[in-house]
């Protein structure tokens, strides 16, 4: 078999989606907007994990629950990009998710409906064929669609814990609390999804290091909370770090989060130390966020611009 047929990272999309993105210079809720052309194009937390690493240069195989109108589509756009689609199909289409742009004040409105539903025996099978390929690293992201109850993800990671696989997750709500005591290797919650977690506001960095310990004394080695513009938490073995990237022009938040996953994804596997754990995911989250989202194919960034940006950002020891 092609090292391509098994890639050491798999990502995990439950429900993804095609992004709709329209940039306009401000919105007028409740009026006509008029806007330039608008781009469709694939995406869900997975998907975008595997397009990051793509620039990174680590393969991936891409796979999760997709409408089975939807697999050609989703194959055109990945391949290229030397990822592996892997979707198990199931009826239907994906959602369509808008992500409306406003230039001018520089802030992104998402409204992400719920796509179709998706049977207990779909994730059994895609738990079953992700389990054969026993990849190094699960990346399982993103919320859950209509039909599987919120233990989905810690389900999917019973079935891969057999294979050794180590699970990044990025989920949030009762889907993340349930993937906990499943024993993810890495958790990235953003402020709001971790003070949502615990059931208690999160209003300063104190708060953010003492929530983040805490996931750590329940067993998750590693806990990254990103934090917008102000940079990430990284409670990591033998290190807890902050890291603040250098400023730039904000284009589009979409994405940042999974930037951020797919540079931790890639760190894991090239067993980085804390440091450059910490440099490369910020240096890609922050190359997603200024990234020309209105370039053929979705403004994906340069890898030379993640590197600038990652040797750009501050690393404090906490
Ligand atoms: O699964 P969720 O939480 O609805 O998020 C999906 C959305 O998040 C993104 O992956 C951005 O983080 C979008 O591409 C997608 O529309």
């Amino acid at each position: 078999m092609s090292p391509e047929a098994h890639p050491r990272i798999a990502t995990v999309t439950l429900s993804p989606a095609l992004d709709l993105t329209v940039r306009l210079p401000s919105l007028r809720v409740g009026e006509v907007n008029r806007a330039g052309p608008a781009e469709l194009r694939p995406a869900g937390k997975g998907v975008n994990v595997s397009v990051m690493l793509a620039v990174l240069g680590e393969a991936s195989l891409a796979s999760g629950l997709l409408g089975e109108g939807d697999l050609a589509a989703f194959g055109a756009f990945l391949r290229p990009f030397g990822i592996t689609p892997d979707f198990v199909s199931i009826p239907g289409r994906c959602r369509i998710n808008v992500k409306l742009v406003e230039t001018g004040a520089g802030q992104v409105t998402d409204i992400n409906p719920s796509g179709p539903e998706a049977s207990a025996a779909s994730l059994e099978a895609l738990g079953d064929r992700l389990a054969q390929h026993a990849p190094k690293i699960a990346v399982l992201a993103g919320s859950l669609p209509p039909g599987l109850p919120p233990g989905a993800w810690a389900e999917l990671m019973a079935m891969l814990a057999a294979a050794g696989t180590q699970v990044l997750l990025d989920s949030s709500g009762p889907a993340f609390d349930a993937a906990l005591a499943a024993g993810p290797a890495l958790v990235k919650p953003n402020r709001a999804e971790l003070a949502a977690l615990l059931g208690r506001p999160l209003p300063d960095r104190d708060a953010l290091v003492a929530a983040g310990q805490e996931l750590r004394d329940r067993g998750i080695a590693r806990v990254v909370v990103s934090d917008g513009g102000e940079g990430a938490l990284f409670v990591l073995p033998g290190a807890t770090l902050w890291a603040t990237p250098p400023k730039v022009a904000l284009t589009t938040t979409v994405g940042a989060g999974d930037a951020m996953v797919a540079g931790l994804a890639a760190a894991i596997a090239r067993g980085l130390d804390a440091e450059a754990t910490a440099r490369l995911a910020t240096g890609c989250a922050a190359a997603a966020v200024s990234r020309d989202v209105g370039a053929p194919g979705g403004g994906v960034p340069l890898l030379a611009e993640i590197e600038r940006l990652s040797a750009q950002s501050r690393i404090e020891r906490l």
